[in-house]
This record gives C-alpha cells, structure tokens and sequence, in this order.
C-alpha cells in the first residue's frame, strides 16, 4: 500500500512489510535498545515510577468525588461488579468497578496528557497521538463469586480502528499490584498473532458485562504476573493477551488507563468480522446514555476520541 500524496510508503506500511527489524517500535531516542527489544519480543514494557504520587492522589480524589456523585462528567460511564449491579446501594466507591471514558473530566484527562506518559506513547504511536480510550479501574475485593476477575483478551476486539501496530495502552498502578489484588497477567508474545475469537466465559456464578474472554487458548502457555509498584506504567500492544485474577484483599485495587493511537489510523466497518456482536453490544449500552440510533461503532468511538498532540487527522 502506498501513501496518498506522494506515493511513498508511510512509516507504518515500511514497518509493516519489513520481515526482519523492527516493527511494533518507532525510531526515536526514548527507547534504549534493550528496551525496544523488549517490546518487540513481548508485546508490553513497564516504566517504573513514571507518574507521580501528587498526580496520583489528584487522580484518586477526583475519582472519589465522581463515587460521591459531586461531579457528573459528560459521557463518563460507571460500571458496578455484576454482583451488585441489582442491588440498591447509593452510589460510593465501594459499589463502584470501573470508570470509562473520562475524556470530558479535565483532571482525570490529565493523565492522557501527562508529558512523560506521552514522550513512550510516542514510540509506537508517532508525533499525532489521539486518546481513544480512558478507565479507572476499581477492582473490589472478591465476593466469592470470582466476578472480579477480567477473563483473557485482547483489547483490539473492542476497536474499530487499525493498523493494530500504531495502538497502544497505557495502565498505571494506582497502588502496589501483585497476584493477591489481582494484578495484571499478560501471554508474553501473543501481539505476534492475530484477533482471536471473544466471547463471554461460561463462568458459573457470573460475568461483567461486556468481559468477553478468548475462548480458545493455549493452557500451557507461559503467563506473566505483572507486579508493579504506584506509578509504575506498562505500555502494551492491543493483541497481548491479558487479563486480571480475582482481588483476594479487602482493598479496592486502582489502576488508570489510556489506550493511544496514531491519529492516521483509519476506522474500520466491523460487520461480517468477529467483532460485529461487540459493536451491537456497545451501541446499546450507549443508548441509555444518548441518542445512537443510525449509530455505528465509528460514531461511537469519534465521539470520546481525543486529539492530545501534533494534529487529528482521520480518528
Ligand atoms: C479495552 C476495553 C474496552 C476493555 C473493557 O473495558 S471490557 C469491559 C467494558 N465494560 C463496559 O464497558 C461496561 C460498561 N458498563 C456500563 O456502561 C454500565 O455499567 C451499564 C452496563 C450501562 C449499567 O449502568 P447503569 O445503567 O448505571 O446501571 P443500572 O444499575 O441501571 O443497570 C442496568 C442494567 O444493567 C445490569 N448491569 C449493571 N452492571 C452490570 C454488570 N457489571 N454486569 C452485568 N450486568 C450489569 C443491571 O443489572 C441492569 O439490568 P436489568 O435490571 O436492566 O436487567
Ligand atoms: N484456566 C483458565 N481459563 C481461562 N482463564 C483463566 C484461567 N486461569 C486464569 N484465567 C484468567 O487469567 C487471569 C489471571 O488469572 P490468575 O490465575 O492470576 O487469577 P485467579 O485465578 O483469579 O487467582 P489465583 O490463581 O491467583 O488464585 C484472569 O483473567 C483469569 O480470568
Ligand atoms: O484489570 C485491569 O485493570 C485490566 C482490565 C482490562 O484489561 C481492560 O479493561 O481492558
Ligand atoms: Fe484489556
Ligand atoms: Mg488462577
């Protein structure tokens, strides 16, 4: 494929049909080259103490006065465990899973904008860095249902843009994280391969809403615990296989998120792909919030999309 303008290859399409060398990395001077191997092997990297404390209790108290209900964030969606999603409590943190799309609340977008965030969201997005995607994930304390685990996937089945290589997510720990609250597990390698198949898990006592997993995957490979201390950052590819096991603390595990793309990415029509249930899927939830008739997941995904460097271009 050839660029419009001038015939050349884009940076993205020369990566791309290179069969050796790098091709989930951009060639800058951020990256050592340890670290650049690293993520081209293993589809993620982790940043230790990356952002800062002060930033990280102004992101923890934002999010707790959206639980008080003291701020109402437009677009801003709040999700509760599936085991309480029938119950009456008030609204509180305690009740309160994930937060999504907190592009319209100006202190907890500070995280998509944070100049050393965005200086590695540049190694694999380029200069034009939109923010597709924002979470801040409470993860309660089991209840014994297993409900607060998040089933292996990948997050490319939820997107309707591509090139897959120019995606990124950006997860920083808002407190210590390991296998006990239920950190991060990621198949290392797995951006290697393809957009598998996604479906809810047949979980016995219960799956969140929208937690597709992947059906079918190697048992026997190798799963990484990703052990990360506040302000630890991992940057991932949008096909490394990960999840999260069950919170087995009495604390509510916090993390925060972004997911970045290149600005020249393009949309994509899911219909007839492996993703076209997700999109009904999404599409009705966000009824509830506005109107979406006649909307597809393009509509969807324009409306929380967010330029934060360099130019908007097709996203
Ligand atoms: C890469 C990335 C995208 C990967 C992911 O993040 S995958 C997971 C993404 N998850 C989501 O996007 C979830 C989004 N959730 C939401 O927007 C909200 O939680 C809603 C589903 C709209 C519900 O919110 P809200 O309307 O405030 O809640 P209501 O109490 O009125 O409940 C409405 C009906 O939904 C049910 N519900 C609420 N939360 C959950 C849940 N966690 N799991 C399963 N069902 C749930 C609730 O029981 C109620 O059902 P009915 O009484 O209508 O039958
Ligand atoms: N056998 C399995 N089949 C499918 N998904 C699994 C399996 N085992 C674990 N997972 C998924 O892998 C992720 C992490 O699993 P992990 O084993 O760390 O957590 P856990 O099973 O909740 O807790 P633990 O094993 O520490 O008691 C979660 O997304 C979980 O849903
Ligand atoms: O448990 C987490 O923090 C990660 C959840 C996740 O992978 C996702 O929402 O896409
Ligand atoms: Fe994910
Ligand atoms: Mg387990």
């Amino acid at each position: 494929m050839q660029s419009r303008f001038t015939g050349e290859k884009t940076e993205t399409e020369a990566r791309n049909d290179q069969t050796s060398g790098p091709r989930y990395t951009r060639d800058n001077n951020v990256l050592s080259l340890e670290q650049r191997k690293f993520y081209e092997e293993n589809g993620f990297l982790i940043i230790k103490n990356l952002v800062s404390d002060a930033d990280i209790t102004r992101f923890r108290n934002e999010f707790e006065r959206i639980c008080r209900n003291e701020v109402k964030p437009t677009g801003l969606r709040i999700m509760r465990d599936v085991t309480i999603a029938k119950s009456e409590y008030t609204l509180n943190e305690k009740v309160v899973t994930k937060i999504q799309d907190f592009q319209e609340d100006e202190e907890l977008f500070r995280y998509c904008t944070l100049p050393e965030i965005l200086k590695y969201v540049e190694c694999f997005t380029g200069p034009n860095i939109m923010a597709m995607h924002t979470m801040l994930i409470n993860k309660p304390p089991d209840t014994g249902k297993k409900t607060s685990r998040h089933p292996l996937h990948q997050d490319l089945h939820y997107f309707p843009f591509r090139p897959s290589n120019d995606i990124v997510c950006a997860w920083t720990a808002m407190e210590h994280v390991d296998r006990n609250n239920g950190c991060l597990v990621v198949l290392p390698g797995t951006h290697k391969g393809t957009l598998k198949l996604h479906d809810y898990p047949q979980w016995e006592k219960g799956v969140n809403m929208l937690y597709h997993g992947i059906q079918d995957y190697d048992e026997n490979s190798e799963r990484i615990h990703l052990v990360m201390e506040k302000g630890d950052t991992v940057f991932f590819h949008p096909l490394l296989i990960h999840g999260s096991g069950r919170n087995q603390t009495q604390g509510f595990r916090k993390a925060i998120s972004c997911h970045f793309a290149d600005a020249n990415c393009h949309y994509i029509d899911v219909k007839g792909t492996s993703q076209e249930k997700i999109e009904k899927e999404v599409i009705t939830i966000m009824k509830k919030f506005q109107e979406t008739k006649g909307w597809t997941m393009k509509d969807v995904w324009r409306f929380r999309a967010r330029l934060v460097k360099g130019e908007r271009i097709n996203l």
